[in-house]
């Protein structure tokens, strides 16, 4: 006898496949519960400038964007990604190896090829997809990936889809590096990923000696220079450059959705077999490219990039003052000395971090509250992100809010 489609339904009862998620729905609850604003609820009603925004309702610094060089609102940006739109059309509707590659998408790689004087640069759709295609296409099963274990999580997620064998070390460790790099087996794929700067601490590779030890033991190197791209290092070219290696660097990731101001992700680097990853890396091959308008945009900032002099000094002396600032407010810091643009505050715990969070809110102030899973050893953080478009007024406002919010939660 046939049994009607509804019955078959109903007739076994689905494993919840979001089950599993519980434990992270029950502390969100707890904490809407405990009457704190729900930190990912929050929406940007209107942006007055890079440093500025109306955010649920409140006019609101904003110290907590990766707008380090305040590209965002660059009148030249915005002109050159209007005039793309206009010349172009909204969208490619394609891969860039089929009907996705315009004008601009070559002129970007142009830009990137000058920014970094490298000889070849090949564009994302996001950073994330940069990651997940050029590691999981250079390391395949049998190779090696020897990764910091605080690497982000579009490294680890590019080391799962080649799967390769992934052999992390101790943060920033330089011995740690050195012993995984002895234990690999003679003659085998060998590729060492570090990033220039780690988004949640804010803190600088060692990459002069990692560098090198990873040559000694005939690796090849990719360094993720996202968070420093546009004003470490003489040209803006990273820490690899600041330290004096970027030449031994084989690969460099990096992406338009910090400095840069608009949204990609992009390899570069001078190996010369390299353009034939266009051919086989399928997080490029097989997605629509990114807007003409987004690449016009982005080549023209990464160009204005190039002589930053000014803005990169105003975000070093930012970054020095609000450091110093909170440390003498007696707040526990990621760093001991500022080394990037952005500053690591860290909270007691999970809850006082949120009410803290909250309590700079009100006060007018965004940062970004970072929670475990993405922090490192389960700690709560307020991550201060500047930007060279913050005032020195700003950054003493910014002080006071932290002092208020500080001792009215009791952490100062
Ligand atoms: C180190 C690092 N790499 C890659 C990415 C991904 O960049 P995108 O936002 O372009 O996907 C991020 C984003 O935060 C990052 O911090």
């Amino acid at each position: 006898m046939a049994t009607s489609m509804t019955e078959t339904l109903s007739a076994a009862e689905p494993v919840d496949l979001l089950a599993k998620f519980d434990p992270i729905i029950q502390t969100r609850e707890q904490l809407l519960a405990a009457g704190v604003e729900d930190p990912f609820n929050l929406v940007m009603e209107q942006v007055l400038s890079p440093t500025r925004a109306i955010c649920n309702g409140r006019d609101t610094i904003l110290l907590g964007t990766y707008n380090y060089m305040g590209m965002t609102f660059d009148p030249d940006v915005i002109a050159a990604g209007k005039q793309a739109m206009e010349d172009f059309g909204a969208g490619t509707t394609g891969s860039r190896v089929l009907n996705g590659t315009f004008r601009d998408h070559r002129d970007v790689e142009a830009a990137l090829r000058d920014f970094y004087d490298m000889d070849h640069a090949m564009v994302f759709s996001t950073g994330y997809q940069a990651n997940l295609g050029i590691i999981s296409t250079l390391a395949g099963k049998g190779d090696y990936i020897i990764l910091d274990i605080d690497s982000h999580a579009s490294i680890y997620d590019g080391c799962a889809m080649g799967k390769a064998e992934v052999v992390p070390f101790k943060h920033n460790d330089v011995e740690a590096l050195e012993k995984r790099l002895k234990r690999i087996p003679e003659g085998a794929g060998k590729l060492v990923v570090l990033e220039g700067v780690y988004s949640m601490m804010g803190d600088v590779a060692p990459l002069r000696e990692m560098v090198r030890i990873a040559k000694e033991h005939g690796a090849m190197v990719l360094v993720d220079e996202a968070h420093s791209m546009g004003f470490i290092g003489e040209h803006g070219r990273g820490v690899a450059e600041a330290q004096g290696v970027i030449d031994d660097v084989d690969f460099i990731i990096g992406t338009f959705s910090k400095s840069v101001g608009t949204v990609g992700g992009f390899c570069v680097s001078n190996h010369p077999k390299f353009e034939v990853l266009r051919l086989v890396c399928r997080p490029y091959v097989f997605t629509a490219a990114l807007p003409p308008s987004v690449m016009a945009s982005s080549a023209t900032s990464i160009r204005k990039l190039m002589h930053g002099g000014n803005k990169r000094a105003h975000l070093w002396e930012n970054s020095r003052t609000l450091h110093k600032g909170l440390r003498d407010l007696g707040f526990k810091l990621g760093t001991d000395e500022p080394q990037s643009a952005i500053i690591a505050v860290i909270m007691p715990d999970l809850e006082r971090g949120a009410m803290m969070w909250e309590a700079l809110l009100k006060e007018g102030l965004y940062v970004n509250l970072a929670r475990p899973p993405a922090t490192p050893a389960g700690m709560t953080l307020l991550r201060c992100s500047l930007c060279a478009e913050h005032s020195a007024e700003q950054v003493q406002t910014i002080l006071g809010m932290f002092e208020r919010a500080g001792r009215a939660i009791g952490i100062i």
